[in-house]
């Protein structure tokens, strides 16, 4: 007998639009975003700025869209669907990132920019120029941005290896841009060989910051290919259903965790294998 499936009012009425790279792996970009959106409930959108060749063990090039088309994927899906979230990944060039910034200007919803500058595998994802203007854009209108730390190191031009260091530099980028109200710094980078993973929340409070963290084992397991994508996406997703920060940032964050503990086992590519989000049950 067919089982009687019952939407909560949510899931049919908003939606969420990631904007980024591809990857025919399924481990990161858009794949692991709508993944992501889906293991939460939400319902997902995928607007893509660049094609990239690259599998468990690395990336080995990427071919931008053409930054008209990636504007006129997103007037499309924005014209029709009733996208409340915009989550945004790998850009891949300073022009595009600008046509996003362009496309997106007005947009009355959440516009959470996870900055992909770098794969793990050290392979650059976005071609910069010296002024960056897209990218600048493109911040200039975001409301919640999640670095981790060698990305937050590049984008404040400092040598950055404690959490206070990087507490202090991101405390510095919140101040820098006028519709950022809270930056989700991950720590998979900040002290590596540590056995627990500390991600902060760095929250707009008047001229300075209020600042939340949450503190977990680190899951002993090479799958954490696309760990930052799912990160991002749940925040997007929790913050759909929840309406704030720090929901946002604590689901994500145990989101993140439960699916890597539920992947530590699965033998999937040579590499840095993926997490296996097509078995997460349940909620966090
Ligand atoms: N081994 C681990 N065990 C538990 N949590 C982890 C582990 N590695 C990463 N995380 C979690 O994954 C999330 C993303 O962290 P991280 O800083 O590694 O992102 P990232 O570097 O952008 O990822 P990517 O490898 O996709 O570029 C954070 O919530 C972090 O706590
Ligand atoms: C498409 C894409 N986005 C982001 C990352 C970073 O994990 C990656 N490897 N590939």
């Amino acid at each position: 007998m067919a089982t009687e499936v019952i939407l909560p009012q949510q899931h049919t009425a908003r939606a969420i639009l990631t904007i980024a790279g591809s990857d025919p792996s399924g481990g990161a970009g858009i794949q692991a975003d709508l993944k992501t959106f889906t293991a939460i409930g939400v319902y997902g959108g995928a607007a893509i700025t660049c094609l990239t060749a690259q599998n468990s063990l690395g990336v080995d090039s990427y071919l931008p869209v053409a930054p008209e088309f990636v504007t006129k994927q997103i007037e499309l899906v924005l014209a029709d669907l009733p996208v409340s979230h915009i989550k945004t990944g790998m850009l891949g060039t300073d022009e595009i990132a600008g046509a996003m910034a362009e496309a997106l200007h007005g947009f009355p919803g959440e516009v959470i920019c996870d900055p992909v500058l770098t794969a793990s595998d050290g392979h650059d994802l976005f071609h910069e120029t010296t002024e960056n203007t897209g990218l600048h854009a493109l911040f200039n209108i975001a409301t919640v941005l999640t670095p981790n730390l060698p990305e937050l190191a590049r984008l404040t031009q400092h040598n950055l290896e404690t959490a206070r260091e990087a507490l202090a530099a991101a405390t510095s980028l919140l101040a820098r841009y006028p519709k950022l109200r809270a930056i989700a710094l991950t720590g998979g980078h900040i002290q590596e060989q540590a056995a627990e993973v500390e991600d902060f929340l760095i929250l707009r409070q008047g001229q300075g910051a209020e600042i939340f963290s949450s503190k977990h084992a680190r899951v002993n397991t090479r799958n954490t290919h696309g760990t930052g994508c799912t990160f991002a996406s749940a925040f997007a997703a929790y913050h759909l259903l929840h309406g704030n920060d720090q929901d946002a940032f604590f689901k994500a964050v145990a989101f993140v965790e439960t699916v890597l503990r539920q992947s530590a086992g699965l033998v999937l590519g040579k590499g840095k294998g993926p997490m296996a989000h097509h078995l997460f049950r349940g909620t966090v």
